[in-house]
């Protein structure tokens, strides 16, 4: 009988279990073996949706009618639509644990995280203080020692003993600097705690008509806070294809999402932009929890040709263009491209890195905020702007006692 996390991430590790600890939960609220089913009768009721497709089937009820969803390719995978999209692949480095990730300060890629931590803008006031601490804690009167090493690793210290990244296979805070997991470069293997996007789809959910807001997604067993649930397959697109797609009928963006880390990662480039101009509007506009749609993406491509600024470089941003990529999951998508959204969500988007650290392209991954019933939809929020697209209003049916009302 195991009472914490780390005792069990022990022996499952030396153990060389195949048992991973993202199949266990501590959460006494969690029923585990208990399924949801649902009283209503359904008109259809498939097993496996994905055929086969993905690493657990996925079932298909409609309690409503007896439709079911506009055909599209069942994908696990990113694809680029086109040739000009290529990912650096080969600037990602590895890390040389021996065990398992255990120690997050020494592993390389924890601290690529950690990095990214520290240097963004969202982390300023934890990371100010944390650097306050460690300058009391230092001999200031001597200044001929250089205490950046040392500083670096005080930083990563702390921000270990504040369980930033995956923690015994969940994630419970979103790191708005990105996680990057480890890969195909590290010694390490897949016993390390420091992967979970990259084994995929894990969770027994359900595709169900939802009525007002078309197909959505629910959990069919209980699910604890933090637990990966899938992360977004689908097409990637260049701004110029998001923005033919985007504008036709037939097509639309109601299944983009924005790979918008970069714009993110740029505070400083945006707060010197003057705040009445145009294109300052459409950037803040994208901010990384961000469906695009069509207008948005088109006035970005019109004004997204900036100049690199301090902080883009330092972080070597300007290495790659300027263009913003879109998934679209139209015509190729997996599970992902069913979540509906909510004012009140129980579902967060994580940018993660896996096989590459080029930050345009990272994974959209989702994760569990807290807590969640079998039965239960999940839902994300989707952060439109009301007003961005002309002569279009999308009215928001999340039911929450919190909603906004309109998502466009
Ligand atoms: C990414 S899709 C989600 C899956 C979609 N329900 C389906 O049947 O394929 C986004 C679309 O779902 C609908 N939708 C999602 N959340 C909604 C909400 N809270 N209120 C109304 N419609 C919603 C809207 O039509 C939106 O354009």
């Amino acid at each position: 009988m195991f009472t914490d996390g780390e005792r069990l991430h022990a022996f499952l590790y030396q153990t060389q279990s195949l048992l991973s600890i993202r199949q266990f939960t501590f959460d006494m609220n969690c029923r585990v073996t208990q399924k949801f089913i649902s009283p209503n009768t359904a008109f259809v009721n498939l097993e496996d949706y994905t055929s086969g497709k993905d690493n657990v089937p996925i079932m298909l009820v409609n309690e409503i009618d007896s439709k079911l969803p506009k055909p599209f390719d069942y994908v696990t995978e990113r694809i680029p639509l086109t040739s000009d999209i290529v990912m650096d692949k080969e600037s990602i480095k590895g890390c040389s644990c021996l065990d398992g990730c255990i120690d997050t300060t020494k592993c390389a890629c924890w601290q690529k995280t950690y990095d990214g931590i520290i240097q963004s803008h969202y982390y300023e006031d934890l990371i100010g203080s944390l650097k306050d601490l460690f300058q009391q804690s230092i001999d200031i009167e001597d200044d001929t020692i250089d205490h950046t090493e040392e500083m670096r690793l005080f930083l990563y210290d702390a921000l270990s003993k504040r369980n930033f990244g995956y923690k015994h296979g969940r994630l419970l805070e979103k790191i708005h600097s990105g996680i990057y997991e480890c890969n195909g470069k590290c010694k390490c293997d897949s016993r390390c705690i420091n992967r979970c996007v990259q084994f995929g789809l894990n969770t027994l959910l359900q595709i169900f008509n939802t009525s007002e807001k078309g197909w959505g997604v629910r959990t069919l067993y209980d699910l604890p806070a933090g637990t990966f649930l899938s992360f977004y397959a689908g097409e990637i697109l260049n701004d110029e294809d998001a923005n033919r797609r985007g504008t036709e009928k037939s097509m639309g963006d109601v299944y983009f999402t924005a790979l918008d880390f970069i714009t993110s990662l740029k505070p400083t480039f945006l707060q010197k932009k003057s705040k009445t101009s145009q294109s300052d509007e459409h950037m803040s506009m994208l901010n990384e929890d961000h469906q695009l749609t069509s207008n948005e993406l088109y006035n970005l491509q019109l004004n997204g040709n900036k100049q690199p600024s301090t902080e883009e470089k330092h972080r070597g941003l300007s290495n790659y263009d300027s263009g913003v990529y879109v998934m679209d999951a139209h015509y190729k998508g997996n599970v992902s491209r069913f979540y509906n959204h909510s004012c009140s969500p129980n579902v967060f988007v994580q940018n993660v890195f896996v096989e590459t650290w080029d930050v345009r392209f990272p994974w959209v991954a989702f994760y569990t905020t807290s807590s969640i019933k079998a039965g239960t939809e999940l839902v994300w929020d989707y952060s439109y702007e009301v007003d961005t697209v002309e002569n279009r209003v999308l009215h928001c049916r999340c039911g929450s006692d919190e909603c906004r009302h309109r998502l466009l």
